[in-house]
């Protein structure tokens, strides 16, 4: 008998032989220095790597890597409590309308040929996209600070924080809107300020 199982001939029944019996005496004499966890520091353990901020927004640079827009692409990355992805998106046309006939363009005479009125914007599909039941207690972080439609999705949506890099629209109606509407629901956002300006990913190592 090795490990205290017994298994009849025909396989048929796993049965749990009877175990020795240990007394309390036996259990305190047992040496457990095999299982004890060092308390010297490990001197093997890497220090340099990312930290959380840091590793969420460079998540968020690399989905927007998906985007098919021709002059700006933004990621969301949507984060819970315990620091799990619960969602990721890009800024990329409505599912079945192609990326190849719906346009491109931007400051067209008519409205109808650029891509404003179709594209769905990274934070949106981030939410769409949740792998979670909700996404209430979340936070976001986004390449671009958020427009004001996108705003109405992170507060509906339960996250209560937004993390952004790029503030390029600030003077924009939809970003003030956007930060009007924060305010007033009391979600935090703040811009993040890398301490790496690059951070390289060597698919070849
Ligand atoms: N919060 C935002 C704002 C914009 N986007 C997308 C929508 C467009 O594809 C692009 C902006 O184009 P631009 O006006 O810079 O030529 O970014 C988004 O995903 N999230």
């Amino acid at each position: 008998m090795s490990n205290g199982f017994n298994v009849d001939k025909d396989m048929d029944n796993l049965t749990l032989s009877d175990l020795p019996e240990t007394n309390p005496q036996q259990i305190t004499n047992v040496d457990n220095s095999d299982t004890e966890v060092s308390q010297t520091p490990n001197k093997l353990k890497r220090t340099d790597v990312l930290e959380w901020h840091e590793y969420f927004m460079a998540s968020a640079f690399l989905v927007a890597k998906r985007s098919k827009d021709p002059v700006t692409k933004v990621g969301a990355v949507i984060v819970n409590e315990a620091n799990k992805i619960v969602g990721t998106g890009y800024n990329g046309m409505p599912i079945g309308c192609s990326d190849d006939d719906f346009p491109w363009d931007k400051n067209t005479p008519n409205e109808l040929d650029s891509k404003y009125l179709y594209v769905c914007h990274a934070e949106m599909n981030a939410i769409c996209n949740k792998n979670s039941a909700d996404t209430n207690n979340c936070r976001i972080y986004s390449s671009l600070f958020p427009c004001n439609e996108c705003a109405k999705f992170i507060i509906q949506s339960g996250i209560r924080e937004v993390i952004y890099m790029c503030d390029k629209d600030m003077h924009k109606p939809a970003t003030i809107a956007s930060k009007r509407m924060f305010d007033a629901a009391k979600i935090k956002y703040w811009q993040y300020k890398p301490q790496n300006k690059r951070i390289v990913i060597d698919l070849y190592v």
